[in-house]
């Protein structure tokens, strides 16, 4: 079973280096997990934005701009634009947000002309190395689908699955969580959660056990299951959280990094090129693991 970030590193041996177009590089941690990447030879990196600010930046932190393409660009949309297209161009491999906010960030993947689009619904996965937990999990959607609907939530637990392959849990456990683990027909989630169950039952969806509604506690704690007399096969267990709403999500990420000392990374799948997409805010040692995260996606 994997448990931590440490064991994702090792795992991202396909051999060939990838290359990331960074929108809006002019950021401490977006400099250090780049330098690492290229470093640990994962990836190397084009630098889109204020150059004299990256200048500055890689100065103070003794990184050698030589070894970096740099491309000026000081306007944050022009800047996210220019990466995106560095990747639909084929001229890098994945896409990494630097220091925008992720609504700027993704009207440039999803640019109808130049963007990442595919026809597929493109998701953000989130993945936590909690000490808590004896497992990674994985969170999703905490930055892209706002309310999605039946046919999108099926969408993004596929791209979960896809990612929980690639990280080596073979048949993820999957919870959608709502506030409540019984079928309220008032409630959407849980007909929805309740419907994904089903669909998983019949092999509509493939290459996980999905089981619910459950509610967080449940999901995450075989205890609070048996407590609340709660029979499942991913109560307890789940490797992947499917909350209902953007909201949930967020809010979720948020909480495990600053209150659980988790460990996190984050990608976007679903685009035409992986997208490595955290929280402005995240550390560098973040940015890092979704690199990571990006380029064992890559090698699939
Ligand atoms: C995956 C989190 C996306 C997010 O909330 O980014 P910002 O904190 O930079 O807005």
């Amino acid at each position: 079973m994997i448990r931590t970030f440490d064991e994702i590193l090792n795992k991202v041996k396909c051999g060939v280096r990838k290359k990331i177009a960074v929108a809006v590089a002019q950021d401490e941690p977006v400099l250090e997990a780049v330098r690492d990447a290229k470093n640990m030879g994962l990836a190397d990196a084009v630098l889109v934005g204020d150059k004299e600010k990256i200048q500055e930046i890689a100065n103070a932190l003794g990184i050698n701009l030589d070894d970096f393409e740099v491309i000026d660009e000081k306007d944050n949309s022009k800047a996210a634009m220019k990466a995106v297209e560095l990747v639909s161009t084929k001229k890098a491999d994945m896409l990494m947000k630097g220091l925008i906010d992720t609504a700027t960030f993704l009207r440039a993947v999803l640019d109808k002309e130049k963007g990442l689009r595919t026809g597929r619904v493109l998701s953000h996965v989130a993945v936590f190395e909690v000490p808590a937990l004896q497992r990674i999990l994985l969170v999703t959607d905490a930055a892209m689908n706002i309310a999605p609907d039946l046919n999108t939530k099926k969408q993004i637990l596929e791209n979960a699955v896809k990612v929980a392959h690639a990280i080596g849990i073979e048949v993820p456990k999957v919870a959608p969580v709502c506030a409540v683990e019984v079928v309220n027909p008032d409630m959407q989630p849980t007909l929805d959660a309740a419907a994904l169950s089903k669909m998983n039952d019949r092999g509509q969806i493939k290459g996980c056990i999905v089981d619910g509604p459950l509610a967080i506690d449940n999901a995450l704690s075989e205890e609070a299951a048996k407590h609340k007399g709660i029979k499942s096969p991913v109560a307890g267990q789940a490797d992947i959280i499917l909350v209902p709403n953007i909201e949930t999500g967020n809010v979720m990420y948020k909480t495990l990094t600053y209150t659980a000392n988790a460990k996190n990374g984050g990608i976007l799948v679903g685009a035409a090129a992986p997208v490595i997409l955290t929280s402005r805010a995240d550390s560098n040692e973040s940015k890092l693991y979704s690199i990571a995260l990006a380029c064992l996606v890559a090698c699939l």
